[in-house]
């Protein structure tokens, strides 16, 4: 029997705060409590004067993602292995239903993509493009078969994976019924298309037009919309990526009427704002590509009303939306990534990646900078993704019978978050040189180390596909 003892560290839960030791024993946490001991051959981490967080879950992440034009700078190995760096220990990514094909045929390939590679644990959205009647009820078979019971629709991107209104109703009734649920990318895709038309036939081709085309107004449309359509579809929607006031106005509205509707926020619209596209409109400046994402970055004072509705729970966690492409092309050998829309604005792959820094820079700009609380930070970033993804409380706190995932990180530790010193295969970080106070040390994953003090020590391979049960249920 392996067993694994952290001694002396201090536990935050979404709720406690204490301190006690942790004892492991075969993946799960077998008991909590003041001064146990070792028992033979069991491996003693000593924590005293470290924080103990529950394994963070990103439910937002695009490995080795094909929709776009190309394929994301990250696989499963590379990937999963900078979120552990991160502090993360599992992930929810996305298994694509490809045009003619049946979401059961989306998450095997998924599945392959991610088996006997991934370092952590993961599960699987499925991506849905056609709706049909034996797709509906291939969703039905995924939700109580396969142990995947979310999916992701798209009201932007035309002509690859939108999917019309009649399309996400009738995918929400169908879940609705089965307990899982529909996440939605909200932004008016049509307008949004034509405006982008309207942009380059005037010659504005630079990425700061990405965001122009993409007004906060076409985002709360179809906010507004979606909760509309679940509404009716009596079934609970999540919005992914948040990022306008106008698209939170209407799930604060409808949350206050009782409605099951969640949303999520991602770091870049914490932490960045439109005037990073500034710069980008000088005739050979490519820069602001690394911003390229959807919905775009926006005012200052979106970023305020994000902060103060992750505080006041109108959004319920934060997750990454990590969908890495390089800057320059050829980095590591990958191709077509952002200088795909050098001359157009339009073809730059949209995504950018978030995975490794997201405990980081959450912590040091939202619990150091008096934001929320510790509680609340370890619930953003962990028990309640699990709890509203069916993983909870497998996943997502640090109890007796939960997973040993565990995150010891050192609150007074001061780093300079870099792209030379991160894992992931992209080549940028948006957070290049910020000065953060706050750094992950280690992370146990089922109570085995994957990272020990900046060195990789787990195994390729030993991440889960973690089979999840109802969702949106919170
Ligand atoms: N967000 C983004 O720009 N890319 C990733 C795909 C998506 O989530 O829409
Ligand atoms: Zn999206
Ligand atoms: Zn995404």
């Amino acid at each position: 029997m392996t067993s694994t003892l952290i001694r002396g560290g201090r536990i935050i839960t979404a709720v406690d705060d204490y301190h006690a030791d942790i004892l492991i024993e075969n993946e799960k946490i077998v008991s909590i409590g003041l001064n146990l001991q070792p028992g033979a051959n069991c491996q003693v981490i000593e924590a005293s004067g470290m924080l103990l967080f529950p394994g963070g879950v990103d439910c937002h992440t695009h490995m080795e993602n094909t929709f776009g034009p190309s394929v994301t700078a990250d696989n499963f190995k590379s990937g999963t292995r900078s979120a552990a760096y991160g502090g993360t220990t599992t992930i929810i990514d996305f298994a694509l239903q490809n045009h003619g094909t049946s979401p059961l045929q989306a998450i095997e390939r998924a599945q392959s993509k991610a088996d006997n590679v991934a370092s952590i644990d993961y599960g699987f959205h499925v991506i849905i493009t056609e709706v049909d009647k034996q797709v509906l009820e291939d969703m039905r078979y995924a939700i109580r078969h396969e142990g995947v019971s979310s999916f992701k629709m798209f009201m932007a991107y035309p002509g690859t994976v939108m999917s019309d209104d009649a399309a996400i109703f009738q995918a929400m009734r169908m879940v609705g019924q089965h307990g899982g649920m529909v996440a939605l990318h909200a932004e008016n895709g049509t307008i949004v298309e034509l405006l982008i038309q309207e942009a380059l036939a005037q010659g504005h081709t630079s990425p700061r037009h990405h965001a122009l085309t993409r007004p906060a107004l076409l985002e709360g449309e179809a906010t507004h919309r979606g909760i509309k359509l679940a509404e009716l579809a009596e079934a609970p929607v999540y919005f992914v990526h948040l990022s306008a006031k106008e698209a939170l106005k209407h799930v604060v509205e409808a949350r206050d009427l009782g409605i099951p509707v969640f949303a999520e926020t991602c770091p870049h619209y914490l932490f960045f704002d439109e005037s990073s596209y500034a710069d980008s409109d000088e005739s050979d400046s490519f820069d602001g590509a690394r911003f390229v994402m959807s919905p775009p970055l926006r005012s200052k004072e979106a970023q305020n009303a994000l902060w103060t509705a992750l505080k006041t729970d109108d959004l319920q966690l934060i997750s990454t939306d990590h969908c890495p492409y390089c800057m320059k092309e050829g980095h590591l050998g990958k191709i077509n990534q952002k200088p795909l829309g050098a001359n157009d604005f339009s073809k730059i792959p949209n995504g950018v990646p978030g995975v490794e820094t997201r405990m980081t820079v959450v912590y040091d700009g939202g619990v150091r900078s008096g934001r929320i609380s510790l509680n609340r930070f370890v619930e953003l970033m962990s028990t309640a993704p699990a709890k509203l993804f069916g993983l909870f409380p497998q996943k997502g706190t640090i109890a007796v019978g939960s997973d040993a995932d565990i995150v010891i990180f050192d609150p007074n530790e001061k780093h300079t978050i870099s792209a030379a010193t991160q894992h992931s295969d992209v080549d940028f970080t948006l957070f290049e040189g910020h000065q953060v106070q706050g750094k992950v040390k280690k992370v146990l994953l089922r109570g085995e180390l994957l990272v020990s003090d900046d060195q990789w020590v787990g195994k390729t391979g030993q991440g889960r596909f973690i089979p999840r049960g109802e969702v949106g249920k919170w």
